[in-house]
């Protein structure tokens, strides 16, 4: 077969954009509600709070009723206890309703977020090549944080303003049933209106604004993340262009949706002033025939304002499920249930430590490759063997397969044939194991924008400050640290304030702080001057000096032959050629 041979379409699932099973959302929808015990607390004190709102209007309206009779002072002391209570309590029922609920919420979002990434990261970085970056980041951010939504502004307020409004209309009913009957057709009505205001008018829009900000934050990373070529080229103000048309959209859903709310909003309060003329007109009959006393039929009349504003929690609750629901679904479809063809799975079977000691750190036979989604293969019956000590050049054309190679030694793709590493096979050891045997340092190695310490520390967190500065002298960076101030200088954002070449040797000094016994390059030299190519090609063949490492460099521009011990030619996937 050659090497563009299409791999059997059943190898193929890696299809992101799928739809998601409604269980997808529903599963993440209840992953984002806080365990029973810690969202009960928040509920009960946010029902106690709305009740306190109910009870404290109804009862200050008795009490100004009633005091107007002026009856013994005795006879209000319960009441004014009672107002003040009310008063107090609610506003300390919401103050600890905020405190648990958003606790509860914050813990919850930690979980999910972390449990976010793990779904991410068996498919990074191969997996991901084909999603957008500020899409995905805006997923990762704004739509988990969404996600908060659902217990705090979807679950707990329609549950206490339900148990609120049961409970205010059962007491009103025990007064006067008539007044209940109107609260309840009210809130019937309400209920209906609002929610034919949300969907006839934003529903739509609040859909899309989860979307619509993925769009935004993609045009604006784009615009950013390519400032400099946009500028030379004069394109800038078309990309900004697409900029403002994402922003446009966005904002016209937002302010769709802020009118949604407000006609709903207008509904209820509409309808709770219906409610309290009605329940004035039918229950003043019973006050002048002395069926209901004045103070009583005072609280019946003033009720349905509080019970109102209880109520207004559930059209916005609408609202922002309906906007939790996108977010969950933007998220259920950001990673495949199943690990995509050629990304390979991780095991947890074996380790390398557990094997004596073997000659071969390296060895593939009859090795075959595709990428993700791909369905041709980028290499075909590759077979490669790398001992302690060697200096492999594998070299070949652009498009030849040598970048592919390195994904797969690093199992970042998986492989058909065989790849074992000390004599046990790749796919039974799990990925940590396989990446402490084999490093990768890439073309464009990535530097955080920190100083050179934390570039080099998260390699091995316990490394002295002497350590580094042995390593970095070793890899022929002492002296410019040095000039630098030390290791706190800063490399800039993606190492804007060193050279390629600079970045490539602190990259080699990560790779030897990491201890790989296996240190794979990727044209080191495709960003360093010329004149500097061959001295850090030598500094990197140095590194197997001494036989306790091999290093592995992958190349199109010339090395001297004499200065490795083997070489490996590709093209279009296959080994064309092998010395050494
Ligand atoms: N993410 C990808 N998805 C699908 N095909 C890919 C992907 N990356 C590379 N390929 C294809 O795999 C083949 C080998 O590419 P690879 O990057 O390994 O070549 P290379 O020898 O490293 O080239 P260069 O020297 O230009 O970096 C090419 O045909 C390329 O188009």
């Amino acid at each position: 077969m050659s090497a563009s041979a299409s791999v059997p379409s059943s190898d193929h699932g890696s299809d992101t954009s799928r739809r998601p099973a409604a269980a997808d959302v529903a599963g993440i929808l209840s992953s984002a509600l806080p365990p029973r015990k810690r969202f009960a607390p928040g509920l009960i004190l946010a029902a106690l709070g709305d009740f306190s709102a109910v009870v404290l209007l109804g009862l200050s309206m008795w009490l100004i009723v009633r005091a107007a009779e002026q009856p013994p002072i005795l006879y209000l002391n319960f009441a004014v206890v009672g107002v003040r209570a009310c008063a107090i309590g609610r506003a300390a029922f919401r103050y600890g309703d905020r405190l648990a609920s958003h606790d509860a919420a914050f813990r919850q979002l930690s979980t999910l977020r972390v449990s976010f990434y793990e779904r991410l990261l068996p498919i990074a970085p191969a997996g991901l090549r084909a999603t957008s970056r500020g899409d995905l980041l805006s997923r990762v951010v704004r739509d988990v944080d969404e996600l908060q939504n659902y217990p705090l502004r979807v679950v707990q307020p329609v549950i206490s303003s339900g148990i609120v409004l049961v409970l205010s209309v059962v007491t009103v009913g025990i007064i006067s049933f008539p007044a209940a009957l109107v609260f309840t057709v009210c809130l019937i009505l309400a209920s209906m209106a609002s929610v034919w205001a949300n969907r006839a008018i934003s529903a739509a829009s609040e859909r899309r604004i989860s979307a619509l900000r993925g769009r935004l934050a993609d045009a604006i990373l784009d615009v950013l993340a390519s400032l400099d070529v946009l500028t030379l080229f004069g394109a800038l103000e078309q990309r900004l262009g697409l900029v403002q048309r994402a922003d446009d959209d966005l904002r016209r859903a937002e302010r769709r949706r802020a009118i949604g709310s407000g006609v709903a909003a207008a509904v209820v309060s509409l309808l709770a002033g219906a409610a309290t003329v009605l329940t004035l007109v039918l229950t003043a009959g019973s006050v002048s025939s002395g069926a209901l006393g004045a103070p009583l039929f005072g609280a019946i009349v003033m009720v349905p304002a509080a019970v109102f504003e209880v109520f207004a929690a559930v059209p916005i609750a609408l609202a922002a499920r309906r906007q939790v629901v996108a977010s969950a679904y933007r998220l259920s479809t950001a990673v495949p249930d199943e690990l995509p063809s050629g990304i390979p799975a991780d095991s947890a079977d074996g380790d390398v430590s557990e094997v004596d000691e073997v000659n071969l750190l390296v060895e593939l036979a009859g090795l075959s490759a595709h990428h993700p989604g791909s369905t041709e293969y980028a290499l075909r019956e590759v077979n490669l063997r790398v001992a302690p000590g060697d200096r492999l050049l594998i070299e070949g054309a652009s498009g030849a397969g040598k970048t592919t190679l390195a994904q797969v030694l690093v199992r970042f793709i998986d492989y058909e044939g065989s790849y074992q590493i000390r004599g046990v096979e790749a796919r039974k050891l799990s990925h940590a194991a396989v990446r402490g045997v084999v490093g990768l340092c890439e073309q464009s190695p990535y530097l955080f924008d920190s100083d050179i310490r934390q570039n080099l520390k998260f390699a091995a967190e316990d490394a002295t400050d002497d350590r580094l500065m042995e390593v970095l002298t070793r890899v022929g960076l002492g002296e410019w640290v040095a000039d630098r101030g030390g290791l706190s200088a800063r490399v800039g954002e993606s190492g804007a304030l060193v050279s390629g070449g600079q970045a490539q040797r602190i990259a080699l000094a990560r790779a030897l702080l990491a201890g790989f016994p296996v240190i794979v390059f990727d044209e080191p030299t495709a960003n360093v001057d010329p004149d500097q190519a061959d001295a850090l090609i030598a500094d990197i063949l140095a590194l197997a000096e001494g036989g306790d490492r091999a290093v592995i460099i992958i190349s199109h521009t010339p090395v001297p032959r004499d200065a490795v011990s083997a070489t490996l030619r590709l093209a279009a996937g296959r080994v064309t050629a092998s010395t050494g």
